[in-house]
């Protein structure tokens, strides 16, 4: 198994790279062995793709607002049109199941570039009268250069949910994945050259959290999209306010899934599944809290038990995988530790819990039932395939608990009462909640967390105003009055 870039970065519209940055491997989490060998950026790496991201920020904001979405459509087309070759090198570098990839990962990053295509030449302003005759008018203008910062779990949908609205909106981009899976992202930046757009308007450099701090600290830069943990938002949160830049932050989760009697069984348990298995348990918004009401507890379990017989767990190039890999064996071992303070703390292990011997980074999908909300599975973020089941009693009860948690990134609730499924998704703390199903992301939806959880939204429309800024223009139809 091999996978080789071209070089390491993606700068002013070609690969390049610097044998001085410290070298770094790619690993394919199946095998573990070693696909590609790159280089950390350098300071030189650094200041050239801030420099040709704001040469280039100029020129692209001089477009129409049209202009520039045709380009982003044109990618779209691409990158749907390379569909198998960028879900093949995804799931290389992530060890998600092609099964996942191939309708996922690409697919939704091309949705985001056509639907903010499409949104680009609809962005104006407004015209607002005044009195007197006089009358003011807005617009809405690009914030300049924005830093995107990836996570390692979805890397190409991240780099295009943050690429596809900031350059809708005129701004330019430099973009650092995660150190654990550099390659899309240089597949976007390749895409994106191909369909047109201006080289040095979306630049890809890597490197870890040192390369991320020169970034968002410099001074050519006006605004940063983190999608990490809620420790590395605090970090750059803080880092970005010293220069006053805009921030959107999509950090971590510990969600509820509501689950109550009059729930239809199998749904419930299909979102539950999908809400943490799906790759490997390695989503942000997964419902990693399944509270299901006393009446249906039990059944509850025992079906989700039933159904995780079915996971076919192994070679994430094999199209009927399942359940492929964790991405590195430092995740799986920091989700094999939260397994063992589960069984410690007194948690009931239903099903899984153990490693997968051999050089891939396997884990089991694992069920733990009679979960309280003290034990330390019911609070961290684990970010592995661990679903913890609670019970409760009733509808107030329900509620209280969901939201006892710093997080607020998505909830859902399950029930045949209709009232009560809007009264309970009025009452969640959490940016997106679901209800009678979980975790769909469509690009025309806003998403994003509420509380520690993040700042901003992606996608859909709302996100426009965290890419744009408006400037007011006052224009006097009158003599201008003066007191003396
Ligand atoms: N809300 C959302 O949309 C999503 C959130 N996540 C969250 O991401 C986390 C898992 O991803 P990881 O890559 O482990 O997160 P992480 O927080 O360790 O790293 C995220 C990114 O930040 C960079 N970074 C680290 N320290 C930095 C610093 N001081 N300055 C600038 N950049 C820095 C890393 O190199 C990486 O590119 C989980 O907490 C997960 O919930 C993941 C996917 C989606």
């Amino acid at each position: 198994m091999s996978y080789r870039p071209q070089a390491s970065h993606f700068i002013n519209g070609q690969y390049v790279d610097d044998t001085d940055g410290e070298p770094f491997d790619v690993i394919y989490p199946h095998t573990g062995e070693v696909i590609a060998t790159l280089h950390i950026a350098t300071a030189a790496i650094v200041d050239a793709a801030l420099d040709s991201a704001k040469a280039a920020q100029k020129e692209w904001t001089a477009l129409s607002g049209t202009e520039r979405g045709r380009v982003l459509r044109r990618a779209a087309d691409i990158m749907r049109a390379r569909n198998r070759e960028l879900s093949e090198i995804e799931t290389k570098d992530t060890g998600k199941p092609l099964s996942e990839t191939l309708i996922a990962d690409p697919a939704s990053g091309a949705d985001a570039l056509e639907y903010f295509g499409g949104l680009a030449g609809t962005l104006t302003g407004e015209h607002i009268p005044v009195a007197g005759g006089d009358f003011v008018y807005t617009r809405r203008e690009p914030l300049g250069v924005c830093v995107g910062i990836g996570a390692w779990n979805y890397p190409i949908q991240i780099a295009s949910w943050k690429a596809a609205p900031a350059l809708a909106c005129g701004n330019a981009m430099v973009f650092k994945p995660s150190e654990m899976t550099p390659l899309t992202a240089l597949k976007l930046a390749e895409i994106l050259h191909e369909a047109g757009a201006p080289a040095g308007l979306f630049n890809v450099v890597q490197g870890a959290g040192s390369v991320g701090h020169s970034l968002i600290t410099d001074p050519r830069v006006d605004k940063v999209s983190l999608t990490g943990s809620v420790p590395t938002g605090r970090k750059v949160y803080a880092a970005a306010a010293d220069g006053i830049r805009h921030v959107t932050m999509e950090l971590g989760g510990k969600s509820p899934i509501v689950v109550f009697d009059d729930a239809h069984l199998e749904n419930a348990v299909a979102a539950a599944i999908n809400g943490n298995f799906y790759s490997t348990g390695q989503i942000c918004s997964n419902g990693t809290r399944v509270f299901v009401q006393d009446a249906l507890y039990e059944k509850f379990i025992a079906r989700v038990a039933a159904r995780m017989d079915n996971a076919i767990i192994g070679d994430p190039m094999d199209e009927t995988t399942t359940i492929g890999p964790m991405v590195s064996a430092r995740q799986r071992d920091i989700v094999t530790n939260y397994i063992r303070i589960g069984q410690d703390e007194g948690a009931r292990l239903v099903k899984g819990g153990k490693m997968i011997d051999g050089d891939g980074f396997y884990i089991e999908p694992t069920l733990f039932a009679d979960v309280t909300d003290e034990m330390t599975i019911a609070r961290e973020e684990i970010f592995g395939p661990v679903m913890s089941v609670l019970r409760f009693s009733d509808e107030q009860e329900a509620i209280n608990r969901a939201n006892a948690t710093e997080f607020g990134l998505a909830a859902g609730v399950f029930t045949s009462d209709l009232t009560r499924a809007h009264r309970v998704a009025a009452a969640f703390e959490a940016g997106t909640c679901y209800i009678n199903t979980y975790n769909l992301t469509p690009v025309e939806a806003p998403f994003g967390g509420m509380k520690a959880s993040g700042v901003g939204r992606e996608n859909s429309k709302a996100a426009i105003e965290h890419y744009s800024q408006l400037k007011t223009v006052y224009v006097g139809m009158n003599d201008v009055e003066a007191p003396f």
